[in-house]
């Protein structure tokens, strides 16, 4: 039921070591405040007057508990802050620097709740954990032995049940553990089923499907809510136990002592100490068995976020490229990838030299993607396959190359910050004289006269909504700005766009592309022509390569590809 885990937190073992001191005084504050309080009620009894020292010594150790549990809370308070607040940088820095493959894995919407309701139900896990752990490990213990000072009959008795008590709390703690477990996987399931149909919103409408969709979320809703319930019917049932088990076992002591006081065997002292003290015997384990459910949530938060970190990293290679020049190359040797649960991309054979323009061209699911991927760093391919500015490496994953990459997918991202900061994007020293050249280069001064705020209006997600066009263009004015990073790579980024934004965006593209390395992932033919060399994909392979006039004279693959693809966009 104790994490290990905890332990592995920078800090643990100083703040356990606190709150074991803290925990010890307590016990003895509340061996004073019971003895004194017997005393004080004795004396009274046997007809003495108050006595007022006994009575401020026991108001000083109730005081004093006050004191300790405001400073336990101030302790724990400030380390599960501190603790949760590394914990989620590390999570943070885990997903920046494993990027989309993390993401993909583990899902947006499970990502974002263990980022931020999983954070918080951590920092209530470790505050809850630490206090109720080292309480009960320390406060019975001291009282059972003044116990048995006072009455080692009854200390015997309340130590029977002890046992019992805990047997069914580990019972119960189980049970309800697997329960929890269950619950959270549900709760990730539903977060990546909301932002999943949060995204595809559109085309749930589109297809007059988001009634039914709408079904599907609350199945997993109604599913959640079972869970959840099943999980408090257990908390229930051990709260009940518990309370059922503590207070039998003082009830029993309490007849015990009374028929003990009837016959003369005790004395009132002992037996109103033991009365006072019982209930604080059985009070910690209480409170760790009724806290325990509230944290399972937490727990099984940090075990997720735990597993995430200790995930191995992606392969990355730290060589010191230079910036790409007019002599440089890039050779791919029989480079292969699989997917986890797909199918396998390659081999890929080809060097690329310098300022070319490299045209990958294949079907839909041919894996122009997933190279465009493997050329980006982004996958890590099977085996040391590629020569790069003369070092050989086993993935393009270097931080190094990353810095020289303009990457424009079929839908660039656009941040939600104003325009300026979207144009300015790899390049936040820009001017304002270069940032309004490059949205003239691109063609976007239409958009910038209809701004209000012009350069400073916010656009993005929740703000001013752009059109396709106009976010291609932004990423192509990104593109202009940059002078420094001389390798381009394009994903289909004029695939979704209508043919008269297409041609002008390609008139502003093809100067852009001049002295740069270009890989360019197309299945539009007018493209084709403008490259230097084609790299043919087809079914995962790498089926043909050349110019487009070796390729065209050759009449193999490549031209009953764009014949296809002729028919396709004559059809259209
Ligand atoms: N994350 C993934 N996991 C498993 N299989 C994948 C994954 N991504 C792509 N695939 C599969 O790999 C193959 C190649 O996909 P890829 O996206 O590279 O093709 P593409 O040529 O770019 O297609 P398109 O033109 O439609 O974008 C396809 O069969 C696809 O289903």
């Amino acid at each position: 039921m104790i994490d290990r885990h905890l332990f592995e937190l920078a800090g643990a073992n100083a703040i356990t070591r606190r709150l074991a001191v803290l925990e010890v005084l307590q016990a003895f504050l509340i061996i004073g405040q019971a003895l004194s309080l017997s005393a004080v009620l004795t004396k009274l009894w046997q007809g003495h007057a108050i006595d007022w020292l006994l009575l401020l010594s026991f108001a000083l150790c109730f005081a004093g508990r006050q004191g300790l549990d405001w400073l336990r809370g101030i302790w724990l308070d400030k380390y599960s802050g501190q603790v949760t607040e590394e914990l989620r940088q590390k999570l943070l820095t885990k997903v920046f620097n494993e990027g989309q493959a993390l993401v993909q894995k583990q899902g947006t919407g499970s990502l974002i709740t263990m980022a931020l309701d999983g954070i918080d139900e951590v920092r209530n896990y470790i505050k809850l954990v630490f206090s109720k752990v080292l309480t009960m490990m320390a406060v019975p213990v001291f009282v059972f032995v003044c116990m048995l000072f006072l009455n080692w009959q009854s200390a015997l008795i309340l130590l029977v049940m002890y046992p019992l008590i805990v047997l069914f709390m580990i019972i119960l703690g189980y049970a309800a553990q697997a329960r929890a477990e269950a619950q959270f996987g549900n709760f990730q399931r539903l977060s990546n089923n909301f932002i999943d149909s949060l995204r595809g919103i559109d085309t749930l409408k589109y297809f007059g499907l988001s009634k039914r969709y709408a079904k599907s979320i609350f199945k997993t809703s109604e599913n959640f809510r079972k869970k959840t319930m099943s999980v408090l019917k257990v908390a229930m049932l051990s709260t009940f136990a518990l309370d059922f088990f503590t207070t039998l076992s003082i009830a029993i002591v309490a007849v015990y002592l009374g028929f003990g006081l009837m016959n003369g065997t005790v004395q009132l002292f002992p037996a109103l100490g033991i009365l006072i003290l019982a209930p604080e015997y059985f009070l910690p384990i209480r409170n760790f068995a009724n806290d325990f459910h509230a944290t399972l949530n937490g727990k099984n938060a940090f075990h997720r976020i735990n597993d995430l970190l200790k995930m191995p990293k992606e392969k990355a290679a730290e060589i010191d490229l230079t910036s790409w020049q007019a002599d440089d190359e890039l050779e791919l040797k029989d480079l292969n990838f699989e997917y986890a649960d797909g199918p396998e991309i390659g081999p890929v054979s080809v060097k690329v030299k310098g300022y070319q323009k490299i045209g990958i061209v294949g079907m839909s699911g041919s894996g122009k993607s997933t190279l465009i991927n493997l050329l980006a760093g982004f996958l890590t391919p099977n085996a040391e396959q590629i020569r790069v500015q003369g070092h050989t490496a086993d993935t393009m994953n270097i931080p190094a190359w990353h810095k020289q990459l303009i990457y424009i997918p079929q839908h660039p991202y656009v941040f939600t910050a104003t325009l300026r900061e979207n144009i300015a994007f790899y390049t936040p020293e820009a001017s304002e004289a270069e940032i309004k050249e490059a949205i003239h280069v691109v063609g976007l001064d239409d958009l910038l006269a209809e701004l209000p705020k012009g350069l400073d209006t916010m656009i993005g997600q929740g703000k001013r909504v752009l059109s396709g066009g106009q976010v291609q263009r932004i990423a192509l004015a990104r593109a202009f700005l940059d002078q420094e990073r001389r390798v381009m790579i394009f994903d289909e980024p004029t695939a979704h766009l209508d043919i008269e934004t297409e041609i002008d965006l390609k008139e502003r593209m093809l100067p852009l592309m001049e002295k740069h390395l270009v890989l360019f992932a197309t299945h539009r033919l007018h493209w084709l022509r403008q490259m230097d060399y084609i790299l043919v994909m087809d079914h995962g392979k790498l089926v043909e390569q050349g110019t487009f006039d070796d390729l065209t004279k050759k009449n193999g693959y490549f031209v009953k590809l764009t014949q296809e693809m002729r028919g396709e966009s004559d059809a259209r």
